[in-house]
């Protein structure tokens, strides 16, 4: 999304959680000055294919997978939101890319970083502190923040890890993004929350999710990239929900 274009929702985003734009431009600063020291990559060193699957953490993510995992997915470049990188090794699947603001399992982050997978790193007003510790042990990272770019940290529109995944995707030249466990709605799994169980979004995850669903729909509806669902849970606007199966035949 075009970045004046996303000031503005993100406006909306920050009245509604009352979310301070300083804390996210201070935490953003963090992330920047830690990635001239280790390193970071930037939007022309990531090779995307046309077709993409985005995997996010909601409930048809492993029913999702249990099809997925046998198909030829050679394909698709496979992008995980953050906690959603759990379930994807659970069943054997690296994805290529992970998008997270690091509050997912960070063990199987840092493991699917060191299999291969790059790592988009957000930075936001509430976890300076997981910047501070966790980006140093990564590699092949790039920097995103929801606020002001700065020289080693991109803003590419969208806020929940599972959105900007696909803003992600469409900043690459993505042409068919196919949505895995984005469910939206009111249920969170334990890969979104790793200290919980399966069951209600409490308000402020169900704020997010709302937002989350509202920004995907805004894609469909204002870009020529083609998306296909395979998520169950709430229905996308303008969005032709397939069986996993049928994948092949894109
Ligand atoms: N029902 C769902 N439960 C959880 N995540 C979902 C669901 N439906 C879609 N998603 C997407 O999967 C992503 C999973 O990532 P994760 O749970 O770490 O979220 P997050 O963006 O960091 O949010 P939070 O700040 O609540 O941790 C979410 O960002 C969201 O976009
Ligand atoms: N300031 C702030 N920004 C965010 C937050 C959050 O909790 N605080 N959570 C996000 C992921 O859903 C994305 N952006
Ligand atoms: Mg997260």
């Amino acid at each position: 999304m075009e970045l004046t274009l996303w000031m503005q929702w993100y406006q909306l985003i920050l009245e509604d959680f009352g979310f301070k734009k300083d804390d996210d431009e201070l935490s953003a600063e963090i992330l920047n000055n830690i990635l001239d020291d280790v390193g970071s990559i930037t939007p022309q060193d990531i090779d995307i294919k046309d077709k993409v699957i985005v995997f996010g953490a909601g409930p048809s993510l492993k029913p999702n997978l249990a099809d997925l995992k046998n198909m030829d997915l050679d394909g698709f470049t496979l992008i995980a939101a953050d906690g959603a990188t759990t379930a994807l090794l659970e069943d054997g699947i690296v994805p290529d890319i992970v998008v997270t603001d690091l509050d997912g399992r960070m063990n199987d982050i840092i493991t699917a970083n060191q299999q291969g997978a790059l790592m988009v790193v957000h930075a936001h007003g509430n976890n300076r502190e997981q910047v501070e510790k966790y980006t140093p042990q990564l590699v092949n990272i790039m920097g995103t923040t929801q606020s002001k770019p700065l020289a080693s940290v991109y803003n590419f529109g969208g806020f929940t890890d599972g959105d900007r995944c696909v803003f992600l995707a469409m900043a690459l030249g993505a042409q068919v993004i196919v949505l895995s466990g984005m469910d939206f709605g009111k249920t969170v799994t334990h890969y979104s929350r790793p200290d919980q169980e399966d069951g209600p979004a409490d308000s402020v995850k169900e704020k997010k999710l709302k937002w989350a669903k509202k920004l995907v729909e805004w894609a469909v509806a204002n870009t020529q990239v083609q998306f296909l669902n395979i998520s169950g849970g709430e229905e996308v606007q303008g969005v032709k929900t397939l069986n996993p199966a049928d994948l092949s035949r894109w």
